[in-house]
């Protein structure tokens, strides 16, 4: 499109009235599944979501919510938040960071970059440390990401490499935190065979040591500093192997939460805490839970919590995690360019949005929704409410969450009759799912079903529209799987939990006193993704989508 003659104004729907008020509820992490003891949602009492299915099957249907349909490199990848949130609102399929890494990496085009040029140049003096999770669950980081860069700088010059990890076990099963530490103890002793002075030089998992996101508890990202930076941990150990294996002994331990620890050497010093002149990658690509660190590694203000020493480093981000803060300022690959989503076409049209969600799915509604845009396109047209979330707990002591809070909030924005589009995340079958408590996650897919319930209900009094929908799946299956679809039992007899999204598709219902009748799903989009609803909520609004846009979903019968 040439931008000369570019205009915000969308066509009108030949057949759809404007002025509807329309909810729009994202499920996280609510897919469809065989039902069966392990499939959470089918377990729980959810007799709205239940009754969306079977009461109206011309308004009700699964879309895709994984690989390619959400821009991910395979079909093998799992959905996730950033990247189900970003289709949702962009209503366009775009190469999501995981891609762009391989891109980068497999062309060699990430060593060219201004980024990595800007860190090299600590190579001679300086240590260059890699931040990020360490698994191959590729919603975050990936470990053959982690492999290419260490052989990449070295290569190109780096000659001291300390890697500071984070155990997973919510992308990838628990307990696998040990056999990726040998891993990398193997790649990192081959490089000190080539002369290369490399180590594992700190670690704790991933939900107690650094990864917080959207300021949740700044003290996670603390223990981290401490260790990666300071090099002080409550946990000292010759070894991360010895470390990640001897921590999880404690029978409550898993990998998600291990508390930080630092690898010392014979004098019983850190091997490795980030000094003057250093080079610092944080070589995760997705953004949410890596902006805190970037901001403590990056800003000279800073007051979250006392840095203690805050050292001069060069700092890049494997991409850029905050395109309006510029966050960080340098990053090895370029992020996908995000334009002209849904919300800030509407915002130009007239609709007027409120958005809300808890603490740590609020910038999935928001900022990954916008494409990875932080603030609003208009603040006269928009309200954004963040819930705070409980914090210094596991989902699963409050499965519950702040559902109801969510959808209170959200009833009075459609009962004030202020807003054309309502848009809530509730985020209980992701949150408690990724726990592996099944039990707590049935409560979640109940509490999430009464929270729906609220939210139509206040649609009905106003006449208005819902589409009900989820990002991609998760409290569906709860256990990993052998081929033939029974659950997996690890050596002892027990089933493998599975903490982590799926490879479900998810549900999108909709209906609602304002909608037309004859409105129904198309029978000739069968292949239909999360980047379908975008232009299929523009339709509701009375509008046609951008020429661009993935098409809609629906059509209106003549009747
Ligand atoms: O908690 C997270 O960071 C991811 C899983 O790694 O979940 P979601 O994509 O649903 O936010
Ligand atoms: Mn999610
Ligand atoms: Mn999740």
């Amino acid at each position: 499109m040439g931008t000369s003659g570019f205009s915000w104004k969308l066509e009108d729907h030949p057949k759809l009235e404007k002025g509807k008020v329309i909810a729009l509820i994202v499920l996280d992490g609510w897919g469809e599944a065989n039902p069966d003891q392990y499939n959470c949602i089918h377990v729980a009492e959810t007799p709205v979501m239940d009754s969306l299915k079977t009461g109206a099957p011309d308004r009700w249907r699964l879309v895709r919510a994984h690989g390619k349909a959400v821009g991910l490199p395979t079909e093998d990848d799992m959905g996730n938040s950033e990247v189900g949130h970003n289709a949702l609102g962009a209503g366009r399929i775009y190469a999501q960071g995981a891609k762009l890494v391989d891109l980068a990496l497999a062309s060699g085009k990430i060593y060219d970059g201004e980024g990595f040029n800007y860190i090299k140049e600590s190579f001679e003096t300086g240590t260059l440390h890699l931040i990020g999770l360490l698994s191959d669950g590729g919603v975050h980081s990936r470990l053959d990401q982690l492999q290419l860069l260490m052989k990449g700088a070295s290569e190109r010059g780096a000659k001291r490499i300390r890697v500071h990890i984070l155990t997973d076990g919510r992308d990838v099963l628990d307990g696998s935190s040990v056999g990726f530490v040998e891993t990398l103890e193997n790649d990192l002793s081959k490089l000190r065979e080539t002369g290369v002075d490399a180590q594992i030089a700190s670690g704790g998992g991933r939900m107690y040591v650094t990864m917080d996101r959207y300021e949740n508890d700044w003290s996670v990202v603390k223990r981290g500093w401490d260790a990666q930076v300071l090099g002080e941990a409550p946990y000292k150990f010759k070894s991360a192997l010895d470390a990640v294996k001897t921590l999880r002994q404690d029978p409550k331990a898993n990998d998600q939460y291990l508390p930080p620890f630092v690898i010392v050497g014979e004098d019983g010093k850190a091997v490795g805490p980030i000094v003057d002149g250093d080079a610092v990658v944080t070589v995760n690509f997705r953004a949410d839970r890596m902006t805190m660190l970037a901001k403590a590694l990056e800003y000279e203000n800073f007051d979250k919590f006392d840095r203690v020493r805050f050292p001069k480093i060069r700092y890049a981000g494997m991409l850029e995690y905050d395109g309006e803060l510029k966050l960080p300022k340098r990053y090895l690959v370029s992020p996908p360019e995000i334009e002209r989503t849904s919300g800030e076409y509407l915002t130009h049209n007239g609709v007027r949005t409120f958005a809300c969600s808890e603490t740590v799915k609020f910038g999935h509604v928001t900022f990954f929704w916008n494409g990875n845009r932080s603030g609003y396109f208009n603040a006269e047209m928009e309200e954004y409410v963040e819930i705070p979330s409980d914090s210094g707990i596991t989902f699963n002591e409050q499965p519950k969450m702040k559902a109801l809070e969510i959808a209170e909030k959200a009833r009075d924005a459609i009962l004030s009759r202020k807003f054309h589009q309502v848009r809530v995340n509730l985020p209980n079958s992701d949150m408690v799912g990724h726990t592996g408590d099944i039990k707590a996650t049935v409560v979640a897919c109940k509490a999430a079903d009464e929270a729906v319930k609220m939210i139509l209900d206040a649609i009905e009094q106003v006449g208005g529209i819902y589409v009900v929908t989820a990002d991609h799946g998760n409290a569906e299956d709860m256990v990993k799987r052998n081929k033939k679809g029974g659950p997996l039992l690890d050596k002892d007899g027990n089933i493998q939990i599975l903490t982590s999204h799926t490879l479900q598709p998810v549900p999108i219902a909709i209906g609602g006193p304002g909608l037309a009748p004859g409105v129904r799903f198309r029978k000739d989009v069968p292949e239909g993704g999360l980047a379908n609803v975008a232009a299929t909520v523009m339709n509701l609004h009375g509008f046609l989508a951008p020429s661009d846009y993935e098409t809609t979903l629906i059509e209106v019968a003549d009747n």
